[in-house]
């Protein structure tokens, strides 16, 4: 059988900084299986973004050890073996839709994949807009734009750093249904930052916990929802009492007199 697509040991990260050091990792342990969907969760400041760059080897951790599908991160990302989607949608305003879904395949000189980038669209709704242009779409569709771009190269691992973090609530709770139906359509595994407990719950097979000062891993919590869930289930027993053991865990790590 296949290894962890993520495995994360003992992993620290130091940041040197002009007055102090910030200790933005410690000792984090955190195994992410095939098919996972993991959600950080925590308060500003405990090292979720930093920890999805670990990830994506676009930080380097101090000291410990962490594997991505087998690799170094650093092989990993020169492998293309996951897509990135930042909180903001970074899309070229001069390109159309389509033109910034095949951005990344341009770039390595694959320019004619038009299949591609149509199932890409139609994985996140949004066929029919192939000609439009990023300033004409809302920003929950501009969001769909740029998670369609990071599928350019069919990776199995998805990191998504607060991808709906700035958009409003209806508009969120309908890209978590969406995000949901890909995810189980493509069966791909996805890492997923956020600082909304519901959308952790909703989203997750499991729940990753985070505190700060030093940045920390508190409570892992599997989640089991029923695969094919909807909304509703937010207001189920069993929903609640996810969200209550983040919302405990949230509380046990964090310091109010920050
Ligand atoms: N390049 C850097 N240099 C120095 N300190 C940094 C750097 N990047 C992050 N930090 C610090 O590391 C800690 C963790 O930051 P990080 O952005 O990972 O937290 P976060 O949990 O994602 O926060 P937020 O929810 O606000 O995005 C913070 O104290 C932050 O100020």
């Amino acid at each position: 059988m296949a290894g962890p697509v993520i495995s994360a040991r003992e992993l620290s990260l130091v940041f040197q900084t002009a007055d102090a050091p910030v200790y933005a990792l410690s000792k984090v342990n955190l195994e992410v299986e095939d098919g996972d969907f993991v959600s950080f969760i925590g308060p500003s400041g405990c090292g979720k973004t930093t920890l999805l760059r670990v990830i994506a080897d676009l930080e380097q951790a101090t000291s410990g050890a962490i594997t991505v599908n087998g690799m170094t991160p650093q092989e990993a990302r020169l492998k293309r073996a996951y897509g990135y989607v930042f909180q903001a949608p970074a899309l070229y305003p001069w390109r159309t839709v389509e033109r910034n879904v095949g951005l990344p395949l341009e770039i390595m000189g694959l320019d004619h994949a038009p299949e591609r980038i149509e199932r890409n669209l139609e994985l996140v709704n949004l066929k029919g807009f192939e000609k439009k242009y990023p300033w004409q779409l809302s920003g929950g569709m501009q969001q769909r734009v740029s998670i369609a771009r990071a599928l350019a190269f069919d990776p199995k691992l998805l990191l998504m750093d607060e991808p709906f973090g700035a958009l409003d609530e209806i508009v969120r709770d309908k890209l978590n249904q969406q995000l949901l139906e890909l995810w189980d359509r493509t069966k791909k595994t996805v890492v997923f930052v956020t600082h909304s407990i519901p959308e952790a719950v909703f989203l997750s097979t499991k729940i990753v916990v985070m505190s700060p000062r030093p940045g920390r891993i508190i409570d892992v919590i599997e989640t089991n929802l029923p695969k094919n869930r909807t909304l509703d289930i937010r207001e189920t027993p069993e929903f609640l009492a996810i969200a209550h053991r983040v919302r405990e865990g949230l509380k046990a790590g964090h310091s109010y007199e920050d």
